[in-house]
């Protein structure tokens, strides 16, 4: 509850796929003085996304797909290489991600860890990220992942050597944030 804000009105632009508000609401500034502001919202639910690394390996398992957005702003072919991740929908963010994993990668893991909770574009689009690692082996493995045929979903798997997904950071292979976090956090904390 912040009492320097009173939402007014919420119009919706486009009820599509998901949903873009108009919020109209007073804000209070610290002179006291009152200001009507208008923002936009995309609001396409909550998400979460997961990290899988083996230790013994020092191996991790990313995802390459098609990404429109990327793709109408400056990605020559489209295609991300990305953590594993998924939107939410009814579930809570460790069933969710268990349930992305095992689609998208093929991987059935036990424990996960939830690392952060994070807002990506806090500017525009109200999603928050919850963060994920989890070790797999390759007896994990129990299907070949890929995604949802119905969904339109064609996702590679990718198993790569930590050090190089690491490395391609820097040369702009790897350009997705949640994917610069997590492989990040598995060095800043020395878990590869
Ligand atoms: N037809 C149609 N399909 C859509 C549209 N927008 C998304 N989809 C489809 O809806 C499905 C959503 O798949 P998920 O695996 O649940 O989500 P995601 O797209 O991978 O999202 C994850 O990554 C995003 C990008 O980093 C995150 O923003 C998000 O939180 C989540 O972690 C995908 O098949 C996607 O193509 C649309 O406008 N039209
Ligand atoms: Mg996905």
């Amino acid at each position: 509850m912040n009492n320097n804000i009173n939402i007014l009105q919420t119009d919706i632009l486009s009820n599509n796929w998901y949903i873009l508000k108009k919020v109209t609401y007073e804000y209070r500034m610290k002179d006291g003085s009152v200001q009507v502001q208008q923002r936009e919202a995309y609001d396409r639910g909550n998400g979460a996304a997961i990290l899988l690394y083996n230790t013994n390996q020092q191996t991790i398992i990313l995802t390459r797909q098609f990404r429109l957005p990327t793709y109408i702003n400056g990605n020559e072919t489209g295609m991300l290489i990305e953590v594993c991740a998924g939107l939410l929908d009814a579930d809570n963010p460790e069933d969710c991600i268990r349930r992305e994993t095992e689609e998208e990668t093929g991987y059935k893991v036990s424990e996960v860890k939830k690392v952060y909770e994070v807002y990506m574009s806090p500017g525009s689009v109200t999603e928050k990220l919850y963060l994920f690692i989890a070790a797999y082996e390759p007896q994990m493995k129990i299907n070949d992942g890929g995604g949802l045929e119905h969904e339109q979903e064609n996702i590679e798997v990718l198993e790569l050597p930590f050090e190089k997904a690491f490395q391609m950071i820097p040369t702009g292979e790897i350009q997705d944030a949640k994917t610069i976090m997590l492989l990040q956090y598995l060095r800043l904390n020395s878990i590869l």
